[in-house]
């Protein structure tokens, strides 16, 4: 049995306390919100996993310091937005080494940095053990009804994936290794772009067809870029590649493939960010994949008609034709150097 303080009290970081108070182990799951604290502490979390009965050993606290000082394994489970804010927040609290395991799935517009990465910036490394992350195919309400899940530690250090995978795993909640932290990290950031791209088709009444084209297409574009930026290409076959990609794009559970449905059935994305009330990471995940592919010289069409479409008002269906009449290729074109 292990201490372990969970940062972020929405639906992931909720669910990930859930399994691992089933584990047996002693989850502090700190919130910024003191009455959300005190509703965890009754042992549900309406607002982001409704009808759920949390565990009875699960506590929660809106005291960061009471959290910090209750273990020494952080699992950061904040929108991106937010993990540069708590980490340095939990930081000027620390006076020991702590494990990061962070959760989040997205990339730092301007920066351009994934998420270890702006966790490292913001801890010291005198302060941190290691920084693993745990990503794959995994809805939040299915994990809590206890459905059968896989998911990815991924560390350069095998045996601190190994540490975080034995604290999570279970009957209903399998979690694998991998040391490809970069490969991992940006197959679960960009999935969500293509999960609101193929809600935009979806919500425009278009088929299996243009969802099957996406999806293929869609991971074609992550693993040049991925792999462009150190990753290895075989992670994009895995639970945190097509996996993910395959969960997000197809569940109405997913808040992107919603977001983007929303978008394409004529609604504005004020109006949908208002609907959803939770976070949408693939916004800002294409502004900041768009970056990415001018920085590193990768051609990323379906990121490019999502960036059109969310941040420079060129129409869904105008997006979809652009990416339509785009010039004649050979489909193996540049997927042959990821070999
Ligand atoms: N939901 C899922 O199934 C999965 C989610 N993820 C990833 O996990 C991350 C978190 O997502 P998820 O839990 O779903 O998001 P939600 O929108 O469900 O919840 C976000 C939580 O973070 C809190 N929060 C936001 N900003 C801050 C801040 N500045 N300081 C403290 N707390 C803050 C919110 O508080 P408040 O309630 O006050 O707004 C809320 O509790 C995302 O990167 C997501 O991609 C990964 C796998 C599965
Ligand atoms: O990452 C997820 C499933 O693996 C959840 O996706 P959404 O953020 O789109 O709900």
């Amino acid at each position: 049995m292990e201490k372990i303080s969970v940062f972020g009290a929405g639906s992931w970081g909720t669910a990930l306390s859930y399994v691992l108070a089933q584990n047996g182990h002693d989850v502090l799951l700190w919130t910024h919100r003191a009455e959300q604290a005190e509703e965890i502490n009754q042992h549900t979390n309406n607002r982001y996993l409704k009808n759920i009965k949390l565990p009875e050993n699960l506590k929660a606290t809106s005291d960061l310091k009471a959290a910090v000082n209750h273990s020494a394994t952080f699992v950061i489970a904040v929108p991106t937005k937010a993990v540069r804010e708590v980490c340095s927040a939990i930081k000027d609290e620390l006076d020991k080494k702590a494990l990061f395991v962070h959760v989040s799935k997205g990339i730092e517009p301007d920066s351009l940095k994934r998420i270890s990465e702006m966790i490292r910036e913001e801890v010291p490394p005198q302060l941190f053990e290691d920084v693993v992350v745990l990503s794959g195919p995994s809805h939040a309400e299915e994990v809590v009804l206890e459905q059968p899940t896989t998911v990815t530690a991924a560390s350069e250090n095998t045996a601190s994936a190994e540490k975080v995978q034995d604290l999570f795993m279970n009957h209903y909640f399998r979690v694998y290794t991998n040391t490809d932290v970069i490969g991992v990290e940006i197959g679960g950031a960009l999935k969500n772009i293509i999960a609101l791209a193929v809600g935009i088709t979806d919500g425009l009444g278009y088929g299996d067809n243009a969802k099957a084209a996406l999806m293929t297409r869609g991971l074609a574009e992550i693993a040049r870029l991925g792999v462009k930026m150190g990753a290895t290409p075989l992670t994009f076959s895995g639970l945190t590649g097509v996996g993910d990609l395959i969960v997000t794009c197809t569940s109405p559970h997913s808040r992107n493939w919603r977001a983007g449905n929303m978008l394409g059935k004529g609604k504005t994305i004020d109006q949908v960010l208002e609907e959803m009330g939770m976070v949408v990471e693939g916004i800002r995940t294409t502004k900041a994949a768009h970056q990415l592919s001018e920085a590193y010289d990768v051609p990323m069409p379906i990121t490019d008609a999502l960036y059109a479409v969310l941040f420079e008002g060129v129409s869904t269906k105008d997006a979809v034709e652009l990416l339509m009449g785009r010039m004649k290729k050979n489909e193996m074109e540049d997927l042959i150097n990821l070999l």
